[in-house]
């Protein structure tokens, strides 16, 4: 078996992608140099010169036959395509990323009411896939993510429903995939919360998460944080 060539230039990755479109990286594919070089818009010397060298590096695997050649992308072909792919979605996806950021701060002690009454835990049960610390942990957003937190309008939210008790009515709640990130640290499973009624202005972000981020992540008021909205 070939050995294979850790890189591969520009030229050869666009051939790959080529093979990858008339399908041979789901199994064996017959296509002759010809109609390779069409598509490359490229002689068909060329369409034999880049097959030959994908084939020297254990990219594809191929059986000539009297019409053409059966070819087969090898893993690593795949793996290396998959490599574009990646480089691509940042590209497009990171620069659309929500990125809030502040600093942990205190609230009023009413989150943690909210979150436990029974009419939103069987929500955040069902609708999330957990339950939630008991309170909500309350980010004071710099102005720069102030205005940047209208982008959140663009996001498709799970909402938990308003629903009624004896005496009152409790209003809905707007729920964001969210990642907290401090320094090294990481936190994936947490949402931002967005009550439609609420006592506080839209620099104050507020957090749930199945853990106490306060211990999790080493929080105190003043750590400052990102967030990583996940669209
Ligand atoms: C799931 C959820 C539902 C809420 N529903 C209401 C509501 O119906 N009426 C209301 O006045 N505040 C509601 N709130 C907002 C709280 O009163 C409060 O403004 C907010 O959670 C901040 O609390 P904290 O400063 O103690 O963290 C809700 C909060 C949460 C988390
Ligand atoms: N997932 C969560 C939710 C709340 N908390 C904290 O848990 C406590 C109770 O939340 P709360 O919403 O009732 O209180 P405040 O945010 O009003 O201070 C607060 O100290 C929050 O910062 C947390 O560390 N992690
Ligand atoms: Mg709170």
């Amino acid at each position: 078996m070939a050995e294979t060539r850790r890189v591969l230039d520009s030229a050869e990755v666009l051939t790959l992608k080529h093979l990858a479109l008339v399908g041979a990286i789901d199994g064996e594919q017959k296509l002759s140099c010809a109609a390779l070089a069409d598509r490359l818009d490229a002689s068909t010397q060329t369409a034999s010169r880049r097959l030959q060298q994908l084939e020297e590096g254990g990219f594809i695997t191929r059986e000539v036959v009297s019409d053409g050649q059966w070819i087969t992308i090898t893993d690593d072909g795949a793996r290396r395509l998959r490599c574009e792919y990646e480089s691509y979605r940042r590209i497009f996806e990171y620069d659309d990323e929500l990125v809030l950021a502040g600093e942990v701060t205190s609230g009023m002690g009413e989150g943690r009411h909210y979150i436990t009454l029974p009419g939103y835990m069987r929500q955040f049960q069902n609708k999330l896939g957990y339950e939630p610390f008991p309170g909500t942990l309350n980010v004071d957003l710099t102005d720069e993510s102030i205005r940047a937190r209208t982008r959140l309008d663009a996001v498709e939210p799970v909402v938990i429903e308003g629903w009624e008790s004896d005496d009152r009515t409790y209003g809905p709640a707007y729920c964001y995939p969210a990642a907290v990130t401090l320094e090294e640290e990481h936190y994936e499973k947490a949402h931002v919360i967005t009550p439609e009624r609420t006592h506080h202005g839209d620099d104050h972000l507020e957090l749930i998460a199945p853990e106490r981020l306060r211990d999790t992540l080493a929080l105190e008021d003043g750590t400052e944080v990102a967030i990583h909205v996940t669209q």
